[in-house]
């Protein structure tokens, strides 16, 4: 479902880095790996349809991300990815209810409160929907951005480091949710971390690795 070739990003300072091909199969967990400036953020912006490459290409679900008018990619993006950050985020001025409900417009889809409430249900967050951000913890903030990222039921799910601002406990509990919903949705899920608890937490599933400035190595676990 989801394919890269031959991609290379340059930015404005002349730095460039390159990523070997990788094919990830449909409802398949990933880890990507690496140290710090590995390049994991910029794949993952790379394959997200948010940073277009100097060349090459990525494939999601047979469409040819770059090959997009820009208003279509983004509309694509809305629909058929859902993208978790390091931070998540969200628009201080809306509750946790609009901020999802904007997620929804994004991507040209109406408003389905009954799925939001799903969502967050899924997560244990439904009682905090009339909340602000700034009204919820860290962790609690955290799972709203995976609740956005899911709205749509994208069929890959993208997570950059969603652990890092975490300590244990709700570090556990994000990536199982991460884990158990994507799974439960269909949705393929790729999670950038060099967080060893996540390490720990996958140790069933496929790793990519990236080591400075290129992935030199693909490991699958069985
Ligand atoms: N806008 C930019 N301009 C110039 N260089 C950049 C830019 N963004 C990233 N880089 C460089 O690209 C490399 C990869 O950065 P990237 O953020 O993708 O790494 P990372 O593996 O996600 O790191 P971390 O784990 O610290 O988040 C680094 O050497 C970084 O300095």
């Amino acid at each position: 479902m989801l394919q890269t070739s031959l991609l290379t990003k340059t930015f404005a300072n002349g730095t460039t880095l390159r990523f070997p091909d990788w094919k990830v199969a449909r409802g398949e967990q990933w880890l990507l790996l690496g140290e710090s400036g590995s390049g994991k953020t910029t794949l993952l912006h790379l394959l997200g349809g948010l940073l277009r490459p100097a060349s090459g290409r990525v494939t999601v679900n047979g469409t040819d991300l770059y090959a997009l008018p820009s208003r279509t990619l983004d509309r694509f993006r809305g629909r058929h990815i859902g993208i978790v950050f390091q931070q998540p985020h969200l628009i201080r001025s809306m509750t946790v209810e609009e901020n999802l409900l904007l997620a929804q417009s994004f991507a040209g889809i109406g408003k389905d409160v009954v799925r939001i409430r799903e969502v967050l249900n899924a997560l244990d967050m439904d009682h905090k929907r009339r909340a602000y951000p700034q009204e919820l913890s860290q962790g609690q903030a955290q799972r709203v951005g995976i609740a956005r990222a899911l709205v749509n039921r994208p069929a890959l799910l993208l997570a950059d480091e969603p652990t890092s601002s975490l300590d244990n406990r709700n570090a556990d509990a994000v990536i199982r949710l991460l884990s158990d919903l994507a799974a439960s949705q269909g949705s393929t899920l790729i999670i950038s971390t060099h967080d060893d608890r996540v390490k720990e937490a996958f140790f069933r599933d496929f790793m990519f690795e990236l080591h400075h400035e290129r992935i030199s190595d693909q490991l699958e676990k069985s």
